[in-house]
């Protein structure tokens, strides 16, 4: 019987391993299967394997155990939300890493601003406390007032991450000189404000203008001019806004496990609303939502808009992801139909 647990041991590491090592090239990778075999650590396997596998910690001479340590750390701070966890932050992490490996971004980014991106991409929802910012907001939460309405769970995480920098062997910046410091910072504090809802909007209106200039200037080879560094942060912000809304365009069944979890996250907070003889948010009431119908909502009105302007930004190697999206959206109205006449009864 030891024999067969110990084989049966090596079989998941093995297997593990080859999961791991398919997040370097992969859209769509199954996180939730790499959170069963690495014993609930999905974030510190991969962002420690993609942190090395882009050589990172070696061009900044980050030690691997200061390295595994803040993340550690960081995944640590993530609670066990149906949605906003350490698997959603693994997931737009790897999803950030795939699409900065896009051919129309060939030559464009520094390591520090890669660096940034994909730090920002692990530390965005950290202590996400399963509740929306109107939420906060409407509660008077600590959080709301600290942040003064603003961006409530945005600002929180960004500082956490930072705060967490100095907790004993995790400080990853150490190696960074002062202009270093200084300009990964303010990336990653604005890459992590943009994933903000009420920042959408900005993302499209700034990806029109830029796939615009693209068109007419039609020298477009790279059409990202790699001296402009306010254009290079905006794709940055927007590179991880489209990762961190991209559950509709990730194969079926790992879209339709995201979508349960955020529906029980949801419910979760509209229990908690009907508990204080608050108003129900909307999609929260878990006696009466539309799960197919919301999702084709949330499909044609915020996913798709942003991500048919980002897939004309970065050509063709969009393509597939947004073929995902469209077979996706077909399966979602199959289902609306199904769903009407359940309720019909
Ligand atoms: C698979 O389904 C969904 C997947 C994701 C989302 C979703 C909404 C907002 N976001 C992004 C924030 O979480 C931005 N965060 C906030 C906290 O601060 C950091 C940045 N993501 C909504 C989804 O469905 C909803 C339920 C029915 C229609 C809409
Ligand atoms: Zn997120």
């Amino acid at each position: 019987v030891e024999r067969l647990r110990l084989t049966r041991k090596l079989n998941m590491n093995i297997f593990l391993a080859q999961l791991i090592e398919s997040t370097n090239d992969t859209w769509g990778v199954d996180l939730f299967e790499v959170d069963a075999l690495s014993n609930h650590r999905p974030l510190t396997h991969v962002a420690l394997h993609l942190f090395k596998q882009r050589n990172i910690l070696k061009q900044f001479q980050i030690r691997e155990l200061t390295f595994f340590k803040f993340i550690s750390a960081i995944e640590a701070k993530y609670r066990n939300n149906p949605y906003h966890n350490n698997i959603h932050a693994t997931d737009v992490l790897q999803a950030s890493h795939h699409m900065l490996n896009f051919s129309v971004f060939k030559n464009v980014f520094t390591e520090l601003e890669v660096f940034a991106a994909l730090f920002a991409a692990a530390v965005h929802d950290v202590d996400h406390p399963g509740v929306t910012n109107q939420y906060l907001i409407n509660t008077n939460s600590d959080l709301a007032i600290l942040y003064n309405d603003e961006s409530v769970l945005e600002n929180h995480h960004v500082t956490l991450a930072f705060q967490t920098l100095s907790t004993e062997g995790c400080d990853v910046l150490s190696t960074l000189n002062r202009k270093q410091h200084q300009m990964f910072r303010k990336m990653v504090i604005s890459v992590v404000l943009a994933t903000d809802m009420s920042k959408h909007i900005q993302h499209i209106g700034h990806l029109k203008t830029m796939v615009e200039i693209r068109r007419l200037s039609s020298s477009a080879s790279s059409i990202i001019d790699p001296e402009n560094a306010e254009d290079k942060l905006q794709i940055l912000q927007s590179l991880v806004h489209c990762s961190d809304l991209s559950n509709p365009l990730k194969p079926l069944n790992l879209y339709l496990q995201w979508t349960d979890r955020i529906m029980e996250e949801f419910f979760r907070q509209g229990d908690l609303e009907k508990s204080l003889n608050l108003e129900v948010s909307p999609l929260c009431d878990r006696e009466n939502s539309n799960i197919c119908k919301s999702q084709m909502g949330f499909i044609d009105y915020v996913v798709h808009p942003l991500w048919e302007i980002w897939s004309r930004l970065t050509q063709p190697d969009c393509q597939p992801i947004m073929d995902i999206l469209e077979s996706n959206r077909v399966w979602i109205a199959s289902q609306v139909l199904t769903e009407d006449d359940k309720h019909d009864g």
